[in-house]
């Protein structure tokens, strides 16, 4: 190709090799995909090493390590948010799975202490295209290579994050092996990626807290933006099955106390609390693999008004006699558009799920709110005859737009018209 200069001393040919090359290698049943990219060759001021990331379809993405070193087999699921790394890290629903980000640079406004989503990373493992040489932020308190380092995740970056994003919307999700263990072949690697798998596997145990406790933080005073908090106070017992801390800090703001109960509390101990309502959060895995939280959704249903989100959604479904199905790629990002069928506008949303409720298995009576524009799914339900509500997706965003946070208002409305349905004088029946 003819080296045309652009400016800048770039040349098209830099620029060619900045957008990595495919080169399988026929001889086994593996097939190795490197980045070559003159531009991320210089010095660098962390410790690099190499990796690789053997999908189980036999492809081998060659990568740098940073983080944690090791080896870790997990589902690979791309995220389309350009910002919000720090809280896309912390949020529990990702346990058992590799973060491909598809904005190709991060990592340049390091993290901070605010923006955790929950005490620890759960996530198998982050797979970015660059790492920012450089940390700039009035908030950063750490870099994000050592901040995995410290939590022990394994990181990649200078691979292909196109090319793999690509792949998993053509052939799907697939299951995936980093190793950072010269000693492990690739053969073996790939046996590993094709020994494992994530469905039918309970996920929520591994993340939910184990006791119940209070949450009272609201949304900080200089970030809040909803101006009309209710007046009156509504006892909410949230199930954790790996929830975010905004949907907790989203409710204390619209006036909720708060009491956070593990996975398998049981309904008859909620109930015995008397709230208000009931909240079912987000978590990771499969729906299907956690029997006994959708008998304890059941054992709720029709006694306090409920609010579902992305799993607890899910659970309702199943607990309505309705059925779950694995996507083939899920939605993973900050920028998908959902329409709001009871009002007709457009939401741009916060989505992280693999998993949706097939709406055509629901009982009578259960109502589809919200549809995904981009592929039709199902993205919210509402059975007003049970008092119930449900996302697919996160109205607490973070990351993410706020066009869905009056979702939360919409429970608290819930929560107010039962209890004023209850405080009416009861007509006695001659
Ligand atoms: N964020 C979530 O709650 C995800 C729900 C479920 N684990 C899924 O992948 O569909």
């Amino acid at each position: 190709m003819a080296t045309k200069t652009l400016g800048f001393s770039v040349t098209v040919s830099d620029l060619s090799k900045c957008f990595g090359s495919r080169s399988p290698q026929p001889t086994s049943k593996v097939r190795v995909f490197t980045l070559r990219c003159s531009a991320v060759k210089g010095e660098r001021p962390w410790k690099t090493s190499d990796a690789r990331l053997v999908l189980e379809d036999g492809s081998i993405w060659k990568a740098k390590s940073f983080g944690a070193t090791g080896t870790q087999v997990g589902e690979v699921v791309f995220n389309t948010s350009l910002t919000g790394y720090q809280e896309i890290l912390t949020d529990p629903s990702y346990a058992g799975q590799f973060v491909l980000m598809t904005n190709p640079h991060i990592g340049n406004t390091g993290v901070n202490f605010d923006d955790e989503e929950s005490r620890q990373c759960f996530l198998a493992g982050l797979v970015i295209r660059s790492l920012s040489i450089s940390t700039s932020n009035w908030r950063c308190a750490e870099t994000l290579g050592d901040y995995l380092a410290k939590r022990n995740i394994m990181g990649i970056y200078d691979v292909d994050t196109r090319a793999i994003t690509r792949r998993l919307r053509e052939d799907g999700s697939l299951i995936g092996v980093l190793s950072t263990d010269n000693s492990k072949t690739d053969e073996e690697l790939l046996k590993m990626s094709q020994s494992w798998d994530i469905v039918g596997v309970d996920l929520i145990s591994g993340v939910s807290c184990k006791t119940p406790h209070e949450w009272v933080d609201k949304t900080k005073q200089e970030w809040e933006f909803n101006s009309k908090p209710s007046q009156e106070t509504f006892h909410v017992v949230a199930y954790d099955f790996g929830i975010k801390q905004n949907i907790l800090r989203r409710l204390a703001s619209y006036g909720c106390k708060i009491t956070v109960v593990p996975s398998t509390w049981p309904a008859s101990e909620t109930l015995k609390m008397k709230p208000d309502g009931v909240l079912f959060s987000n978590g990771p895995g499969d729906p299907s693999a956690v029997p006994y939280a959708v008998e304890t959704v059941r054992n709720i249903l029709g006694k306090v008004p409920v609010f579902g989100i992305c799993m607890g959604h899910q659970l309702l479904g199943q607990a309505l006699g309705g059925k779950t199905f694995k996507m083939k790629f899920g939605h993973h990002g900050g920028n998908h558009p959902v329409h709001n069928l009871r009002t007709g506008h457009v939401e741009i949303s916060a989505q992280n799920h693999n998993y949706a409720v097939d709406p055509a298995t629901l009982p009578e009576g259960v109502e589809v709110t919200h549809i995904n524009l981009n592929d039709g799914s199902c993205a919210g339900l509402a059975f007003p005859a049970q008092k119930i509500m449900s996302l697919q997706y996160h109205p607490e965003a973070s990351p993410g737009p706020h066009d869905s946070d009056y979702a939360f208002r919409e429970f608290v409305n819930l929560m107010k018209h039962e209890r004023s349905k209850k405080s009416e004088p009861q007509l006695s029946t001659v």
